[in-house]
């Protein structure tokens, strides 16, 4: 994977609250960070952690009222090398911007697909309105996105309707569609989490692929870390809609400094966890005990305390602040140097 260093998206302190008749959900309060060229950056964490209100902020897509960005900015430099803040954009520029400079692909296919148009009109559309091409010519751009996911006999498949395709297939036709404008970032939000396994890696080996012959940078949603490693440079894990870790992937799965993190990894199946002795218990992940917290009633402390297997007196009196454990790696957790500590002596 290339990068060129430059930054692409910086998201600095952005808040994305809700109002709803129970009070003020907070979903993303107080993000940051930053995605630079031709990289791929990870969010992650568990459901209702924010990840998804993080995403269609970027993208303005958060449906106001009720919800509304209420303080910080998401800088963005798109095609034309002018960075702008996406937080206040006019509607018409930010129509503009979504779809050609940053487009988005969900979990669901069907839900953005139109079971009443061609595969073909709805990829072609995107090249109509952003490249100012003829009807013919975005055909022809389409049959050309749909060989290069790797769909058989694009000339044919072109003219069918989504209800004609597999879920892997349709998941394709959402890439292509996706990066028909060349886009400078693709959002993915859990793009495989509907798709049986095998499936499931073709897709991602597709994206890989695709990113580095168009040269993207890819920002993936997802709670799974297995996905994290197989596709992510660097990585935010995301709690209590605040940042809580960030760091280099291998760093991040050699040396967590977050007990959420540390939870996280936990949970995840390895290699070697497989082998099960016919007659005898399963092997069982550690799954991380209790919930996320409710948002409208979150403890006056660390979010993630009252699950939290390392919880000293300190964690509920503040939110700690993010630590810079070095190396570009940080950790919302105030005995991060205790778990280092350990980690060297565990290696001495
Ligand atoms: N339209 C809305 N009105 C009120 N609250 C909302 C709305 N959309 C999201 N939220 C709240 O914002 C919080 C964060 O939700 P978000 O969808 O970003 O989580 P997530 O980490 O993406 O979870 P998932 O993996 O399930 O998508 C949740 O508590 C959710 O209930």
């Amino acid at each position: 994977m290339t990068h060129q260093g430059e930054v692409l998206l910086a998201v600095n302190g952005l808040k994305t609250y809700f109002n709803t008749d129970d009070g003020v959900v907070k979903s993303v309060d107080g993000v940051t960070f930053h995605i630079k060229k031709g990289e791929t950056l990870a969010v992650v964490g568990e459901s209702g952690s924010g990840k998804s209100v993080t995403s269609l902020s970027i993208m303005r897509l958060i449906p106001m009222p009720p919800g509304q960005i209420v303080d910080g900015e998401i800088l963005f430099t798109g095609k034309d090398g002018v960075q702008k803040n996406i937080v206040n954009l006019p509607e018409a520029e930010m129509r503009r911007i979504r779809g050609n400079d940053i487009s988005m692909i969900f979990q669901e296919p069907m839900t953005s697909l139109n079971p009443v148009y061609t595969i073909g009109d709805q990829i072609g559309e995107a090249v109509m309105l952003h490249q100012g091409k003829n009807k013919r010519e975005a055909l022809a751009v389409a049959t050309e996105m749909l060989r290069l996911v790797g769909i058989p006999a694009p000339e044919k498949r072109v003219n069918e309707y989504p209800h004609q395709m597999s879920g892997g297939m349709r998941q394709r036709v959402m890439i292509a569609m996706a990066l028909s404008c060349n886009p400078a970032l693709l959002i993915a939000d859990e793009p495989t989490t509907a798709l049986d396994v095998t499936i499931q890696a073709q897709i991602l080996d597709l994206m890989r692929k695709l990113q580095q012959e168009i040269g993207m940078s890819i920002l993936f949603i997802t709670h799974n870390l297995g996905v994290v490693a197989e596709m992510a440079d660097r990585v935010v894990v995301m709690y209590g809609g605040r940042v809580v870790e960030e760091g280099d992937v291998v760093e991040i799965f050699k040396a967590p400094r977050h007990p959420y993190t540390m939870g996280l990894l936990n949970s995840i199946p390895r290699a070697g966890d497989a082998a099960h002795v016919p007659g005898q218990p399963k092997q069982r992940l550690e799954a991380i005990p209790g919930n996320v917290p409710n948002p409208l009633n979150l403890p006056p402390g660390c979010p993630f305390e009252p699950r939290c297997k390392f919880a000293v007196e300190a964690c509920s009196e503040a939110v700690p602040p993010l630590f810079d454990t070095g190396g570009g790696h940080v950790a919302r957790c105030i005995r991060w140097q205790e778990f280092e500590q350990a980690q060297h002596e565990v290696n001495a």
